[in-house]
């Protein structure tokens, strides 16, 4: 009997890689005033490309600019516009750009079947370490977003960002704060085990995070998550066969966004879906494509969402 790890077919679009934080981990980030961002011309023609190549997401991912700035206004419209696009052409949107206001949050609610933020790490301590620098990664800002989420019942993904200087306590805290929100709102559809990766950008000297660890990290969140939590990792950053098979074997279920390019992480290319199944097959594993949304929540959205996810659905059933 096969059992079953899902992918998204996904294409991210990146608004700005300007970013007024400084994680000491980050690779993708460019100073202010460094990136004049993407248009809408340029991302209607990528758009206009991908059609037809079974490509449902569009994960919109971005650099921030400060909440106090007069710059915010545009910055959300960017990204708001860019959704709406996606949308448009049919495909769906999910948007992690960084913490929001709470209205910032209800406003892009109309255009993403869902939407997605990592905890990173509960931990203070770390705020004087990689997050100096870096004001929205105060824990409890954070936290708060996966709260409001769950008031505005969005669709959530979220995680933690392992190897950055934490103990196991702060991970056992970090992933007890996600599962106790999730207790509240249920709208938690996955949880991403992030292994910092060292690329050639970040001022960080980690050496990044032990993969090593990855299958007892992978046992301890299966532990503290409630079961309807999906666990998801990244199988460009586990690149060594044997521990993404220990990782599904201790309960990951998920291999998240597989695409032309990883954004955050381009020194780490995604392999193929095709080449993964060629892989995982012969040791037991079904790896199927999902949407950006998991189907528990297709009742949350406004019918102009569940119209184009219906259109998926269908697809999906028809290949199957
Ligand atoms: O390709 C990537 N996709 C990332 N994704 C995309 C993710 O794999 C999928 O978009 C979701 O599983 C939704 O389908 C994230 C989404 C989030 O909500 C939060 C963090 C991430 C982080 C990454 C990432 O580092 N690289
Ligand atoms: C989008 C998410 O990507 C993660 N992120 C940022 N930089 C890195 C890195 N070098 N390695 C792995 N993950 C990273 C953070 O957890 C962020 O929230
Ligand atoms: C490369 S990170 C992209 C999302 C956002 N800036 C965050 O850190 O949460
Ligand atoms: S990880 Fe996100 S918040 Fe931190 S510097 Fe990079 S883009 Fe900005």
């Amino acid at each position: 009997m096969l059992r079953t790890v899902t992918y998204s077919p996904a294409y991210t679009l990146v608004p700005t890689y300007e970013c007024f934080n400084e994680c000491a981990y980050c690779n993708f980030r460019v100073a202010p005033g460094q990136d004049s961002g993407l248009e809408r011309s340029e991302a209607q023609g990528i758009l206009a490309s991908l059609s037809g190549w079974g490509i449902s997401e569009i994960l919109i991912l971005s650099g921030e600019v400060h909440p106090a700035s007069p710059r915010r206004r545009d910055w959300l419209e960017r990204i708001y516009d860019l959704a709406q696009l996606a949308l448009s052409q049919g495909f769906l949107p999910h948007t992690n750009v960084g913490p929001l206001r709470f209205e910032e949050m209800a406003c892009l609610k109309d255009v993403n079947v869902s939407m997605g933020l990592m905890v990173e790490q509960v931990s203070g301590q770390l705020l004087e370490t990689v997050h100096a620098h870096a004001p929205s990664k105060e824990p409890g800002l954070r936290l708060e977003q996966l709260r409001w989420a769950g008031e505005l019942r969005i669709p959530f993904t979220t995680g933690i960002l392992v190897g950055i200087g934490e103990t196991e306590a702060d991970r056992i805290q970090s992933l007890e704060a996600i599962a106790q929100i999730h207790q509240t709102y249920s709208h938690i559809q996955e949880a991403i085990l992030q292994p910092y990766s060292p690329g050639n950008q970040q001022t960080s000297t980690l050496p990044g995070f032990d993969l090593t660890q990855l299958p007892s990290l992978v046992t301890l969140a299966r532990r503290i998550l409630p079961p309807d939590i999906t666990v998801q990792i990244p199988p460009n950053l586990v690149y060594y066969p044997d521990l993404l098979l220990s990782c599904l074997e201790a309960g990951a279920r998920d291999l998240g966004g597989l695409g032309p390019k990883d954004e955050v992480n381009p020194d780490y290319p995604h392999p193929s879906p095709e080449h993964l199944q060629q892989f995982l097959h012969p040791y037991g594993w079904d790896l199927q494509p999902r949407l950006p949304l998991y189907s528990q929540f297709d009742s949350w959205l406004s019918p102009r969402l569940k119209t184009a996810v219906g259109q998926w659905r269908e697809k999906n059933a028809v290949r199957v």
